[in-house]
């Protein structure tokens, strides 16, 4: 796949910021993380890296780094579908381990939650309730064969997940390192055309998969080239709201809706606070 064709389908029609790395950027970037991930595990004292594959952009871009970093040897992928997910989506998860020869499981998680849904069954209705039994369970799936296997838990967050706390507390975000942590939404697809992840899965609609049908866009009511275009210059980059709204041309409401979901998720970013002494 040359970088050109790839490149050309990373963006809406009329994003309001390209945020594309250069070529050479790119590059620094791969190198960057990869040298991160390894870094990590050798600092750990562990013998490799364990992450949840769920065909996703995000976990697909991290195994692949990961198994640059460490080899092949060096990763263990977990597919854990729940009742809710898209069997074909699942189906991309496997073939991105088969693709990177990496050792995986398929856990099927639907049995663990209904525990969880039964011992408070009043609780179901509430679809992020539930939807967060499943995130936090295969964190736990995920930390049990880290412990039995000396492995560190590769996160899978971006900087647009991580600036607008759009994440599960203690559950896609209960991990040992983010990897691509830095890179905004448009970064990482851009990043995983570069590396060769097929163009169907870099292109694929964003979905948390917690429960039928549930799109990142919807539900934050906002496209991601939006989110990352004004975290990139007003959250991030300090720019006032109203130059943000002029140079961006985006609505006044989808500023205010960025800073909101970002203010409101300052304590998924920070320790437990506890009061002073
Ligand atoms: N001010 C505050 N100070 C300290 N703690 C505070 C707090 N406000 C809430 N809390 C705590 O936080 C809890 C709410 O946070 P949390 O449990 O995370 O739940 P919540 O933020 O309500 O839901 C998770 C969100 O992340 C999205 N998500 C999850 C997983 C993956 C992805 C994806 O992109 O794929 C997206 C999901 O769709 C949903 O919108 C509260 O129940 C409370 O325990
Ligand atoms: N069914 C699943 N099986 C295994 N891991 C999963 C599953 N669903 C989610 N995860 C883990 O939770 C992480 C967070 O989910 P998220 O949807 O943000 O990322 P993604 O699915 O990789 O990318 P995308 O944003 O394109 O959907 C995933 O990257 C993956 O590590
Ligand atoms: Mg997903």
């Amino acid at each position: 796949m040359s970088q050109t064709s790839a490149e050309s389908v990373l963006l809406s029609d009329n994003p309001p910021l390209d945020l594309r790395l250069s070529p050479a950027e790119l590059d620094a970037a791969r190198d960057r993380i990869t040298s991160f991930i390894a870094d990590i595990v050798a600092d750990a004292g562990a013998d490799g890296a364990v992450l949840g594959l769920s065909g996703g952009i995000d976990s697909t871009l991290t195994a692949h780094l990961a198994c640059e970093a460490l080899g092949e040897d060096g990763l263990h992928g977990i597919t854990m579908p729940a009742a809710v997910n898209d069997p074909d989506v699942m189906t991309d998860a496997e073939r991105v381990a088969h693709d990177l020869g990496i050792a995986y499981d398929v856990v099927e998680i639907q049995p663990i939650a209904e525990e969880f849904f039964e011992a408070f069954s009043e609780a179901v209705d509430d679809r992020t309730a539930a939807g967060n039994v499943y995130v936090r369970t295969r964190a736990v799936l995920n930390y049990f064969v880290a412990n039995a296997e000396n492995r560190v838990v590769l996160g899978t967050g971006n900087r647009a997940e991580a600036m607008t706390g759009y994440f599960t507390k203690y559950g896609d975000q209960a991990v040992d390192c983010n990897p691509i942590g830095n890179l905004y939404k448009q970064q990482v697809r851009q990043l995983a055309a570069h590396v060769g992840v097929p163009r169907d899965l870099v292109m694929q609609e964003p979905t948390a998969g917690m429960w039928e049908g549930q799109t990142d866009a919807d539900e934050m009511g906002l496209d991601y080239d939006t989110v990352d275009a004004i975290l990139a210059v007003h959250v991030d980059g300090g720019l006032s709201r109203a130059a943000t709204i002029r140079e961006l041309d985006v609505p006044a409401e989808a500023v205010d809706r960025v800073v909101e979901l970002s203010e409101r998720s300052e304590h998924k970013r920070s320790m437990p606070p506890v009061p002073e002494r």
